[in-house]
Order: structure tokens, then C-alpha cells, then sequence
């Protein structure tokens, strides 16, 4: 496996090594106030779509509304269909920038997700469509209600699991999409809103 050198190591994140992949975890990468800028900002400013995917020849609505923003030229193909990013807002590049360092990648793209209840979610899967490349490092930022987030490792069953919550980072890297599989589910606990940012880099 290739080594993965963060630019710096932060006190205040969780190194977390798993078979065949890894994780950083930053609890609280967004001062609070920060965090609820964005929240506040992003649910307005951003424009949410209702997507949906076709199933046994029938259309199913993903239950989440989706977004994706990018340099112009970053399409994404996903479950069968082509995306074309909007430019860039002006919290978006902000977010990106400050994430930078500490992923060590310069972004060319972000999908957000806007879970608006316990009722929406995602299912399993693994980020690694062919435009991302080998090994690709993830940057997901969490805004809103703390959500449980599951990975497996596909062929050993291993488990593990993080409440994501309000202003937090989380980093996948190395091997770990071709590993492992991870999932948003379902809760009947949650009533308030989340926002996900995925920031990738497209290929
Ligand atoms: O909402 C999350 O935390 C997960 C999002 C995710 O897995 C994705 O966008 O690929
Ligand atoms: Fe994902």
C-alpha cells in the first residue's frame, strides 16, 4: 500500500487505521459558529434536487435531495447517469480550502446530500467509480443533525461505525473504497436536517 502523509497531523482529529483503508476523523473541524453558517447558508443557497433513478423500469426517488458542484469539465457518472457540476459558490470554495491542508488534495469537485429527516438516507456502496481513480482520498463535511455512519469491509465482514455530527470531518483514504462499503441509514431518532459534502477529486 502506497503511504498516506497528511501535510500536518491535527491533535484535535482521530487517526484511525483499518484493514486496508483509513480514516481521520475531526470531530469539531468547524468552530460551532462557522458550522451553523454554513448550515444556514448552504440550505438555502444551494440548488437541491429531487433525483431519481430508474428500477425494474420504474423511476425511484433517492430518498435524500442531491447537488453537485465542481470545476467546469468534472462530470460524474452515477447510478446511470451523468452529472454536470454547477460552478462553485462562494462557501463552497471556503469549505474547500480549509479542508485542503489536512487532506493534502486540491478538490475539483463536491456532491452534497440534504438528508431533511431520519427517513432519508444512503444505502451501502463504495465511492469508487472508475473517474476517481486508484485509491481516492474523500473529504466528507458534516453539517446538522449527528448521523450514524457504517462501514464493512466487503470480504471480511469487519465492521465500524461513527456518529458524524454538527462542524465534523471525516477523511476516507487508501485502499479503504476498495475495500469497504459504507451507508447513512435510516433513524427514527433523528427529525432535524443534515447536510453531507463529499469532496473528490475527478480524474
Ligand atoms: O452522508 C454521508 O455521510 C455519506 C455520503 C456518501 O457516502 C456519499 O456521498 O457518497
Ligand atoms: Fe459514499
Amino acid at each position: 500500500m502506497e503511504p498516506q502523509i497528511p501535510l500536518f497531523s491535527d491533535p484535535a482529529c482521530q487517526y484511525i487505521s483499518l484493514k486496508d483503508g483509513d480514516l481521520v476523523y475531526c470531530p469539531q473541524f468547524f468552530p460551532l459558529p462557522e458550522a451553523n453558517h454554513y448550515l444556514h447558508t448552504l440550505l438555502t443557497s444551494i440548488d437541491w434536487q429531487q433525483e431519481s433513478m430508474v428500477m425494474y423500469g420504474k423511476p425511484v426517488l433517492f430518498p435524500r435531495l442531491m447537488a453537485w458542484y465542481g470545476d467546469a469539465g468534472s462530470s460524474y457518472s452515477f447510478s446511470g447517469k451523468t452529472y454536470h457540476p454547477s460552478q462553485w459558490t462562494k462557501e463552497l470554495l471556503q469549505i474547500k480550502e480549509a479542508i485542503a491542508p489536512l487532506s493534502g488534495v486540491d478538490f475539483n469537485s463536491v456532491l452534497l446530500n440534504r438528508y431533511r429527516n431520519g427517513k432519508d438516507s444512503m444505502g451501502w456502496h463504495a465511492d469508487d467509480e472508475p473517474e476517481l481513480g486508484r485509491n481516492p482520498v474523500i473529504a466528507s463535511v458534516n453539517l446538522g443533525a449527528t448521523r450514524r455512519f457504517m462501514l464493512r469491509h466487503v470480504k471480511e465482514g469487519d465492521k465500524f461505525e461513527l456518529e458524524l455530527q454538527h462542524g465534523s470531518l471525516l477523511i476516507m483514504k487508501g485502499a479503504l473504497q476498495h475495500h469497504w462499503q459504507h451507508q447513512l441509514p435510516k433513524t427514527t431518532k433523528v427529525s432535524a436536517e443534515r447536510i453531507n459534502l463529499t469532496f473528490r477529486v475527478i480524474q
